[in-house]
């Protein structure tokens, strides 16, 4: 009884206006009024109308709408639904956020924003919708083994099989696979220019060094022999995962005759705390590529660092090969060994990291870590549910990516098999290898940083960002959890909390609770920690490994995608011979050209924190996220006024530049 103010907002980005009808029912805990056919959604616009309604609805739960089309289905993208009831001369504001395609001709049923655990819900008005919603995405987000060994992932054969929901959307489809052909237009322009050159000296990587480099590709460039250089992208670099300060010398390190100097001066250094390491074990024994007819060859090397007091990590020795019962004692390369066998030694390492960076770092611990997230939330958390507020901005475009790189970079004939000497199968087993060591302490940064022995570096720039980043995370999961979670007792009874925990760890992590994985909450603060690590994941994480690839990858004998001769096993070592180990000109190409699409700036970005949609309602929820957001442009500040001071600013975890979600 009584009149009612409803707005309806309509997305911004392109086709999320419609032209087909809307109808609109207002539903409360005593009646429902249909309001009549009242408008065609307009992109980009706040549509607003008043109802008088001649029955008492009770306090207003849902909002049901319904999209009518004569001849053409034309969906509509709906961000929310506003309504304002007049009660006492008060007026009272009740969101109802949707931020979802509205397809077809069903009912949708949108509940208040108020986030509800189903325990708060004592009189059950909400259980049958609850429900019925998780029977509905427990439908269209079902799990699927890709490939025995690795995590399960949203079931769908290509983009096409994914629900609209979690679709690009029109301006990143089309920057995305606009982006694919120019960097194509471009290999093929580069083809044409070294068509008639030769190929026979690191210069001649040159010939292909234009377009797709920044100045800090530049720099790589200029700087990629230097020994300093290389140990500082260890550090700092595209790929900060490997390295861990020793504790003893490792057992693979067998000392061949005539170097036992060096094993002198390895056991001073780990005495002084300052020996570090750099191990690819992981990758002996993989089988590698085929390309074209040619075999490719892999290596699993060591790497032995010192750490100076200027904070500088030079490398002291590299291993390629693990010692082998059945062969003479591996060679150790030094740096005092001649300048090309040193260097070619370095780029098997290089080569070796980017295996480990691209398959393990990023793809298994970033990516695919995230659609378990990702999908075990659609298929357990009901819209309403905090957490399932709390994460779904992070989860933005993950379930497409992620269908993109299986159909396209790690597939039969994919990327990888095309141009990197994992390829043809073997990138899958190192998938496999590194799924079955997958553990939670190497997601959560105090935990992994600490196992590393990596805290306290002044040199190490992605420690000390991604554990600032970890503790404003960890603040800004504690506020909204802390809001919603009274004690400790209401963690562990919310079923749908719970199930979402067990389906994450034993489903979609393929049985990881024997590698720490939580299969059920006992704790507001067990909780928190994993949210956290969740969020860290999808945001930090991905920034620090995915970004760098643009600057670090460009210039290709920095870090080969492919090593096309067997790794050196004497010391003499000729240019032709590191010639004929890199890429050539077309793996090259192709190196720079994804490289580029996949690190460069994601022109519809949206930085950490700075969502838009509005999921929660309340001033609670908007002053936890302003906190967080204040708190990130401290950092960013911070960051910045380091960066001001050093040769080698390091950008990738500078708030501004961390994407919300994995979205390339
Ligand atoms: C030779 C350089 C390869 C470097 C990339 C390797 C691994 C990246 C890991 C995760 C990236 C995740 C998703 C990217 C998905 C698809 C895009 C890749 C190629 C598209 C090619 C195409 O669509 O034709
Ligand atoms: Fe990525």
């Amino acid at each position: 009884m009584g009149r009612y103010r409803v707005r309806v907002a309509t997305g911004s980005f392109a086709f999320s206006g419609s032209t087909n009808q809307v109808q609109l029912w207002l539903v409360g805990q005593r009646a429902e009024a249909e309001l009549g056919m009242q408008l065609r959604p307009t992109r980009g616009q706040m549509e607003d109308f008043e109802v008088d309604v001649s029955e008492d609805l009770g306090p207003l739960l849902f909002v049901k709408l319904q999209k009518i089309h004569l001849f053409l289905k034309d969906a509509w993208f709906c961000n929310h639904i506003t309504v304002w009831t007049f009660e006492k001369s008060m007026e009272k504001e009740i969101v109802f956020p949707c931020y979802r395609w509205v397809q077809g001709d069903g009912i949708i049923c949108l509940p208040e924003a108020t986030a509800w655990t189903m325990g708060k819900d004592v009189q059950g008005l909400f259980q049958k919708h609850r429900e019925e919603e998780l029977e509905e995405r427990r439908r269209l987000y079902r799990w699927a083994t890709w490939k025995k060994g690795i995590l399960l992932s949203v079931d769908a054969k290509s983009e096409k099989d994914l629900p609209l929901d979690v679709r690009f959307h029109e301006n990143k489809k089309i920057d995305f696979e606009g982006t694919l052909i120019a960097g194509m237009t471009e290999i093929a322009l580069k083809r044409t220019y070294t068509l008639l050159s030769s190929w026979s000296s690191l210069e001649d990587f040159d010939q292909i060094f234009w377009c797709s480099k920044n100045t800090l590709a530049k720099k790589v460039r200029q700087s990629w022999k230097d020994d300093d250089f290389f140990g500082y992208q260890f550090l700092n670099g595209v790929n900060p995962t490997v390295l861990r300060r020793s504790t003893s010398l490792p057992t693979r390190l067998v000392i061949p005759p005539g170097a036992e100097e060096i094993q002198i001066q390895l056991e001073k250094k780990l005495q002084e705390g300052c020996l570090f390491e750099a191990d690819f074990s992981l990758l002996d024994g993989i089988q590698p590529n085929v390309i074209q007819g040619e075999r490719q060859y892999l290596a699993a090397p060591l790497v032995m660092f010192k750490m100076e007091h200027d904070g500088k990590l030079l490398p002291m020795a590299i291993q390629l090969q693990p010692p082998c019962s059945s062969s003479p004692v591996p060679p150790l390369f030094l740096p005092s060994d001649p300048s090309l066998t040193w260097l070619l030694a370095k780029a098997w390492v290089k080569n070796s990291d980017f295996q480990l960076h691209e398959l393990q770092a990023h793809l298994l611990k970033t990516h695919l870590v995230a659609e378990v997230f990702a999908v075990a939330t659609m298929r357990c958390l009901s819209g309403m549910h905090p957490i399932f507020k709390l994460l779904i901005p992070h989860l933005r475009y993950t379930l497409e990516i992620n269908t993109r790189a299986r159909t396209k970079l790690i597939s039969d004939g994919g990327i990888f098999d095309q141009v990197v000497n994992t390829g043809g199968g073997g990138h899958l087993e190192v998938l496999r290898r590194a799924t079955a060591c997958l553990t939670y302490r190497s997601l959560c940064p105090p935990d992994d940083l600490a196992d590393r022995g990596l805290l306290g570096i002044p040199s190490a720039l992605y420690v000390h960002d991604a554990l600032r980043l970890w503790d404003i995370i960890s603040r800004y999961v504690q506020g909204i959890v802390h809001l919603h979670y009274s004690e400790d007792k209401v963690v562990q009874n919310d079923p749908e909390l719970q199930n979402w925990c067990r389906e994450i760890t034993e489903i979609g992590l393929h049985g990881a609770q024997a590698r720490g994985f939580p299969v059920s909450f006992q704790s507001r603060a067990d909780l928190c920690y994993f949210l956290t690590m969740c969020i860290f994941t999808c945001t930090v994480q991905h920034s620090g490994i995915n970004q760098g690839q643009l600057d670090w990858y460009a210039w290709v004998p920095n870090a080969p995608c492919t090593m096309r001769q067997p790794p050196p096993t004497t010391k003499d070592v000729t240019l032709e011979m590191v010639m004929a180990t890199l890429p050539n000109i077309q793996q090259a190409c192709l190196q720079m050209t994804i490289s580029w699409h996949l690190g460069r700036f994601q022109p519809d970005m949206v930085p950490l924190g700075q969502h838009k949609e509005e999921y929660f309602s309340g001033p609670g929820p908007k002053a936890v996220l302003s906190f967080f957001q204040e708190e990130l442009n401290t950092l960013e500040k911070e960051i910045v006024a380091r960066n001001k001071n050093l040769d080698l600013p390091y950008e990738y975890l500078q708030p501004s530049r961390i994407e919300n979600s994995i979205t390339i």
